[in-house]
């Protein structure tokens, strides 16, 4: 087929995608650390995205999870290996380019803080406001359907002090989406959520990323909630995988480290004590 003659079935594929079939996001071989001499955070990390998925990255508190979201939204460059967004690799994007990348990338942030001076309306419109040049019906159109698919279109004039804490987390989500990102990312999305905003907050992730035909990388603690909705989950400790599968799979794990996280036991191969000194000489209690 020439040039002239375009397949209509591909038509919203780039090259790139044509290339790169369905990875969204892959992560190849990185290694990462704050500084030079730093400790290093993540180690030979290999992961993969794919459209249309939910994928879930788990952890202890520190192992790394938000440093890959910082990683894939280039804030910060691995000292080695690859990062690659559709196919371009972040590590390697000027700064016109990056924002471009960014521009596909919808992210709510931990807590997912609104703009409190804006109103919810004008939250959402935020991102369309800097990055586009719609005129005002489209822009209106546009943010009271994002508001609707998060089922706050009524309240659309109140201002975040107005709203409650699941509330304000739904606008954060219209907002992430507002527009229509091929991958979105979320950090804590679950974090200080009453029991059923939770639930409606994981429902929606589910459902906006299957309405976009996106991909969705979730940052998360909460595992009854995210295994409900995630295709596919990695877990990491000390810098690398220390697991991955489907939910499925990792509830049928014996592996001692996912028991340890999915039965929520305080001690395991993630141990409860800090290294330190032994007990005996702390406290000079050592007999031999
Ligand atoms: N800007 C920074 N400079 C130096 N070290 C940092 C920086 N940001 C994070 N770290 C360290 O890197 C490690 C990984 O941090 P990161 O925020 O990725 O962990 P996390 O898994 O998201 O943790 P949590 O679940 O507690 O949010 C931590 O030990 C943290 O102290």
């Amino acid at each position: 087929m020439n040039a002239a003659q375009p397949n209509p079935l591909n038509t919203h594929l780039s090259a790139q995608e044509k290339v790169e079939g369905e990875v969204v996001v892959s992560i190849k071989d990185v290694n990462f650390s704050y500084a030079p001499g730093e400790r290093q955070i993540l180690m030979g990390l290999k992961m993969e995205f794919r459209r249309g998925q939910v994928v879930a990255v788990m952890g202890g508190s520190g192992c790394g999870k938000t440093t890959i979201l910082r990683l894939i939204g280039g804030q910060v460059a691995a000292q080695s290996g690859q990062v690659l967004f559709e196919g371009q690799d972040i590590g390697r994007m000027n700064s016109a380019q990056l924002m471009q990348a960014r521009r596909r990338m919808g992210m709510l942030f931990q807590f997912g803080a609104l703009f409190t001076d804006l109103s919810v309306f004008e939250n959402v419109a935020f991102p369309l406001r800097e990055h586009t040049n719609l005129s005002e019906d489209l822009l209106r159109s546009l943010v009271l359907m994002k508001l609707n698919a998060v089922g706050l279109r009524g309240a659309r004039d109140l201002m975040p002090s107005q709203i409650s804490g699941g509330m304000a987390r739904r606008v954060a989500l219209a907002r992430a989406i507002a527009l229509d990102p091929p991958l979105i990312m979320y950090d804590e999305p679950f974090a200080g959520l009453d029991p059923i905003s939770l639930g409606i907050t994981a429902r929606l992730i589910r459902d906006l990323n299957n309405a976009l035909g996106a991909t969705s990388l979730l940052v998360t603690h909460d595992v009854e909630e995210t295994f409900e909705i995630a295709d596919y989950v990695y877990f990491i400790a000390d810098g690398r995988i220390a697991a991955e599968g489907t939910p499925a799979d990792l509830n049928r794990s014996t592996d001692p480290f996912v028991r340890q996280f999915l039965d929520a036991a305080p001690d395991g191969p993630v141990p409860f004590h800090y290294p330190g000194q032994a007990l005996e000489d702390d406290f000079g209690v050592r007999t031999s």
